[in-house]
């Protein structure tokens, strides 16, 4: 067997090159992959990169929140997600459509039956002269769907909770019941996924909360995959997976696990935080870690068996613990 200058043998290096071949493709088994997505926008010669190589994975049944301040490129990865807009370069992949590569025909197909959505302008979602179940009958009207129409409209309604908003039209209902009712109308047509882009910006913290709770009990009874987007971090709360955004990148990620005790079989819910680390191997450290610790510019890396220790760069030279 030939050895390289590194003490690594031929058959190593091939045997490492067929596992990278045979390692199965980024989001093969997610129904929202989005892969080093980039945005640019350019208005009177000044250019805006709005995302800069955004990778996510949402996988199908989930319920997701994604969370940013103004200006981190929220709603430009939802107009993407919903295919009104187009990416500069990257991937996406939405329950198999490919956003980069669909013509017209088939992105009309897409938006009528693939997604769904809820906008935060509750006159956005509802038309006006119509009553709540008219505005549940016209997304499957459209599509020429023929038959149970009335039945679905009126099973949606209850299941979101809003069945005595019927025959209402939207100026007679609160706000929490329009987006309910708005809901109802995103889920008309069976989408693969909900998008909602900051679904309870206009209302109130106590019917915000029945409005994620509508939310929830769409993705749990009906298995609906659903996306909400908001600048609203308290959204943590009402879900279990969410993914902060900063600079057009997701930055952090944060879970809600149920644990159990093992010794009084107690449960709780509890909250972890994760960084992202991206496919190109970078790691975006939380700036109140490398502030505490003044870490600038270079730090210094150790891998353990179990986990990589980063430290300080120390000008006196000094190794980190450990190291030989
Ligand atoms: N059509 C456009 N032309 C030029 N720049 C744009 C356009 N749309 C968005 N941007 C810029 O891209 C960046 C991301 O904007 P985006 O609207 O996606 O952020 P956001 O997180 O949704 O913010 P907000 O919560 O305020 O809506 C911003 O700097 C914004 O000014």
């Amino acid at each position: 067997m030939t050895e390289s200058s590194t003490g690594i043998t031929l058959g190593e290096l091939e045997r490492r090159a067929a596992a990278r071949r045979d390692r199965p493709e980024y989001g093969h088994d997610a129904l929202i992959t989005c892969d080093r997505l980039v945005r640019i926008f350019s208005a009177d010669g000044v250019e805006v990169q709005a995302l800069q190589g955004l990778d996510l994975l949402v996988r199908e049944g989930e319920l997701m929140a994604l969370v940013g301040a103004s200006g981190s490129g929220k709603s430009t990865l939802m107009n993407i997600l919903a295919g009104l807009d187009e990416p500069t370069a990257g991937a996406a992949k939405v329950a198999g459509c490919d956003l980069l590569t669909m013509g017209a025909k088939d992105r009309l197909r897409y938006r009528r039956e693939v997604v769904g959505f809820v906008w935060q302008q509750t006159a956005r979602n509802l038309l006006p002269y119509l009553s709540a179940a008219q505005n549940v009958t016209l997304p499957m009207q459209l599509r020429g769907r023929t038959k149970k129409k009335a039945e679905r409209a009126e099973s949606l309604l209850s299941l979101l909770d809003v069945s005595d908003c019927r025959d209402r039209r939207p100026h007679q209902m609160s706000g929490g019941q329009q987006q309910r009712v708005a809901i109802a109308v995103a889920l008309a047509n069976e989408p693969s996924v909900l998008l909602a882009d900051e679904p309870t910006g206009e209302l109130d913290s106590r019917t915000a909360e029945q409005v994620f709770a509508a939310l929830r009990t769409a993705n749990e009874e009906l298995g609906t995959t659903t996306l909400i987007v908001t600048h609203d971090q308290s959204v943590a709360d009402e879900v279990r997976r969410t993914v902060a955004i900063r600079d057009g990148r997701t930055s952090t990620e944060t879970l809600k696990r149920t644990e159990i005790d093992a010794a009084t079989g107690q449960e709780s819910v509890v909250a972890r935080e994760y960084a992202m680390l991206d496919r190109a191997g970078r790691l975006q450290l939380p700036a109140d870690y490398t502030d505490a610790l003044g870490m600038r510019d270079r730090v210094m890396l150790e891998l353990e068996p179990d986990h990589i220790g980063i430290w300080p760069d120390d000008e006196t030279g000094r190794l980190p613990p450990h190291s030989g």
